[in-house]
């Protein structure tokens, strides 16, 4: 639930704003942290299908890390990550795709159909939507760049009023699937659809000058403070992979990209419809 503040300034600041992004896609990169909790989940839900009902073109891309670490741990299988992507041999392969295309991209479509929505489930493969290419280390085995978004599928979808949720996971040219980070794709999914807005979110509060201060946050910035903040290393860890696919995607025509709190209850709503917002925005 909004507080009674927050409700006051969702409603009179939201009309402008829904008027001006109706019909205006919106790429939703949902996972990690603020995928674990069920009652924070069911509020990200909501505000999903709020937004597509007022008229917005809702797509979500979706990762699902910590459930990919639960069920390779429940078949004793290792896992490690390098430079924040997981190194993914055939078995992990195997794992990752059962869990993100069989699981978590089931239970959203699930979730939103329930809250009133009407979902459909696709991966990288589905109408060839996203092509894989190897992301190039021998030792990091079939993790996937995007090679090519073919994003037609996408589009008759928001066009036949469903909301797309899309799984990171794509096969290359040969048919060898490969696993994508889910940020990375959302990124190169919102730039080939030409989106108002790319939108990750995350376990902080945005992007903070102090990354142990939530008080620090950064709320707006561009592409080239961005990557200032990058060299001086302010901005770190996970947190570059982030800012540096909002910066790819900006450079390809997404308007703004936003890096937000999933487990603040309904950031969407308050990033998308209050002045003032919950998060980071970046502008070219
Ligand atoms: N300047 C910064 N602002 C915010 N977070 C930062 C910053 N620098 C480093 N980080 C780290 O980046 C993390 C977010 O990345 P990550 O854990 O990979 O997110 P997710 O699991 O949602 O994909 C934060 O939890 C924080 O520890
Ligand atoms: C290559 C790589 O690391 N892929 C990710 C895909 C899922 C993901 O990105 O999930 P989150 O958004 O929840 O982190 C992985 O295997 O965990």
């Amino acid at each position: 639930m909004l507080s009674d503040n927050d409700r006051v300034k969702v409603l009179s600041e939201a009309l402008p704003y829904i008027q001006s992004f109706a019909g205006k896609t919106i790429v939703v990169k949902y996972g990690g942290a603020a995928m674990k909790d069920e009652s924070l989940k069911a509020g990200v839900i909501r505000d999903i299908v709020f937004m597509a009902s007022v008229g917005l073109k809702i797509v979500v891309v979706h990762g699902g890390g910590p459930e990919i670490n639960h069920w390779l741990n429940r078949l004793g299988i290792e896992t490690q990550f390098k430079n924040g992507l997981r190194v993914t041999d055939a078995a992990t392969m195997d794992v990752v795709e059962m869990v993100l295309v069989g699981r978590v991209n089931k239970e959203l479509v699930s979730l939103i159909n329930q809250a009133g929505g009407a979902a459909v489930g696709i991966c990288g493969k589905d109408g060839n939507l996203v092509t894989a290419r190897p992301q190039g280390e021998a030792e990091i085995g079939f993790v996937g760049e995007v090679n090519a978004v073919n994003a037609d599928v996408i589009s008759t979808l928001l066009d036949g009023g469903y909301i797309p949720i899309v799984s990171s996971v794509a096969d290359d040219e040969e048919g060898q699937p490969y696993n994508i980070n889910a940020d990375t794709a959302a990124g190169e999914i919102a730039a080939s659809l030409d989106a108002e807005k790319l939108i990750l979110l995350t376990d902080t509060a945005g992007i903070l000058r102090d990354a142990k201060d939530s008080s620090t946050l950064i709320p707006q910035l561009s592409i080239g403070e961005a990557r200032s903040l990058i060299e001086q290393q302010i901005v770190a860890g996970g947190m570059i992979p982030k800012v540096l696919c909002c910066v790819r995607s900006l450079a390809q025509g997404v308007n703004a990209a936003h890096i937000i709190d999933g487990q603040v209850p309904h950031a969407l709503l308050l990033e998308i419809f209050t002045d003032a917002g919950v998060g980071s925005m970046l502008t070219a």
